[in-house]
């Protein structure tokens, strides 16, 4: 994720409190380094040239609000970048679900035991029991009867990294979670975020069960699509507020962008139908709409399929028809793309140099990309690497979605208004945006 400038610009930033030198304590503040040679409450040289003296507390001593202010921004930016890390995780989590499904391995493991199914069979007789369970249900009877103890194993293991993934992204939120806990590292009025957070987390995992077990019914032998759609909702959802948050932490200031008014206006509109492109993908993929109609931009001939309303009543046809299902995901997403367009074709020419600039031609980018890689994963029938990087980047364009929706929220307070100067004139390439004074999340 870019790094922006707010956090070392910003007039509420350690940046600004330290003045032009970037390293002098505001007078009066006290900021103890333990320098060689300093002791009691006498001032000390830093030992390191162009640093001054600093003033040690003595122990006990109420802690300084300058020192207080620089740990709450080490703390935000510590947190920040464990949410980071856990959304990449979520982010590999989509890649590997969608490979798990395009190579036929979702049904593979027929137990749901959270804790001791992260050990894999280690014996013949154990992996003789899992293939016996698999046998009984209809995707074996329908499309794998007959393909042995090795096809098993083929299937096994992607689903088996596919959940043990799940755990580990488990462990690495809630030890985290309890390691900043404990410290009194969470920055203040966050904890019912992360809570909400964990509980949700833990709720995707019992919707994966749901939505695996689904697959396991009388002549089924693949998931349903809606559990597919809602466990892919759920794991947006988790990515969406994880990014979000790390986002505020990292910039918590709001910047009072010249030229941001149109493009903010935009940014919602293209957030939400960015994620309703996705989900419709995911009907697309759970009744596997792409196996047909494999030329573009015509369906069998025509812009729109025939048969685009054949079933009764008429809602069925949006979850359930193959011509119309592909026919909604081509629709949206290519309106999805011509308003991404305009707004990175705004934000560039309308935004300074900075944050919001960049996710802008992020966005376009990615969006582009994301584009041709469906046409490309239709035209070649749903191949398992296409398939599965058309589902990947899918939220590189969620996530530029978020940073361009980020990046230009409304200033608060004094600093919704943009200087007159700035407002009035056009925005000049390389000039920094003026900064909001408010601090929010
Ligand atoms: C902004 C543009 C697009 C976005 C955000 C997007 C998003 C998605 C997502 C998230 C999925 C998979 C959901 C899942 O597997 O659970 C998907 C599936 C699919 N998309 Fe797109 N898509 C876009 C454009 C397109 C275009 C232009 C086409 C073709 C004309 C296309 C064709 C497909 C096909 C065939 C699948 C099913 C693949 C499979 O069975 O795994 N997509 N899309």
């Amino acid at each position: 994720m870019p790094d922006g400038t707010s956090a070392k610009q910003g007039p509420s930033s350690a940046g600004a409190r330290q003045g032009p030198g970037g390293a002098a304590p505001p007078q009066g503040s006290a900021t103890a380094t333990g320098a060689p040679g300093a002791s009691g409450t006498q001032g000390a040289g830093s030992g390191r040239p162009g640093h001054p003296a600093v003033v040690l507390a003595p122990p006990g001593a109420p802690v300084p609000p300058r020192a207080a202010s620089d740990q709450a921004t080490r703390d935000r930016r510590a947190v920040a970048l464990w949410l980071i890390a856990v959304a990449a995780m979520v982010w590999i989590m989509v890649a590997l679900g969608g490979a798990t499904r395009l190579g036929g391995s979702g049904l593979s493991i027929m137990e749901w035991a959270p804790l001791s199914g992260a050990i894999p069979p280690v014996s013949d007789a154990e992996w003789q029991r899992l293939f016996d369970l698999y046998r009984t249900i209809p995707q074996y009877a329908l499309v794998n009867q007959g393909f042995g103890i090795e096809g098993f194993k083929s299937i096994f293991w992607l689903e088996w990294t596919h959940r043990l993934w799940g755990r580990l992204i488990g462990l690495v939120f809630a030890g985290g979670l309890v390691w900043f806990w404990a410290r009194g590292r969470v920055p203040a009025g966050l904890k019912p975020r992360l809570v909400l957070l964990l509980i949700l987390g833990g709720l995707q995992g019992a919707v994966g069960w749901f939505m695996v077990a689904s697959g396991f019914e009388a002549d089924s032998t693949a998931v349903s699509p809606w559990r597919l759609v809602i466990h892919l909702a759920l794991a947006l959802l988790l990515y969406s507020v994880l990014v979000w948050t790390a986002m505020t932490l990292r910039h918590p200031e709001r910047e009072a962008t010249p030229g941001a008014r149109p493009l903010r206006a935009l940014a919602h509109p293209v957030a939400g139908l960015v994620v309703l492109t996705m989900l419709a993908g995911g009907f697309v993929a759970g009744i596997k709409a792409g196996l047909d109609y494999n030329t573009f931009p015509l369906m069998d001939g025509h812009l729109v399929p025939e048969g685009y309303f054949f079933l009764e009543p008429a809602w069925r046809n949006l979850f359930e028809n193959v011509a119309s299902v592909q026919f909604n995901h081509r629709l949206l997403a290519t309106v999805t793309l011509l308003l991404v367009l305009v707004t990175a074709g705004l934000g560039l020419a309308r935004l300074p140099a900075g944050r919001a600039r960049r996710w802008c031609a992020l966005l376009g980018l990615a969006a582009l990309a994301q584009y041709g890689l469906g046409v490309s994963t239709l035209i070649h029938g749903v191949p398992f690497a296409l398939g599965t990087l058309h589902q990947s980047v899918a939220v590189a364009v969620l996530t530029a979605a978020l940073g361009t929706m980020h990046a230009l929220r409304r200033p608060r307070g004094a600093a919704a208004t943009v200087p007159a100067v700035a407002a009035a004139s056009p925005a000049a390439p390389g000039a920094p945006p003026a900064r909001a004074a408010a601090v929010g999340r």
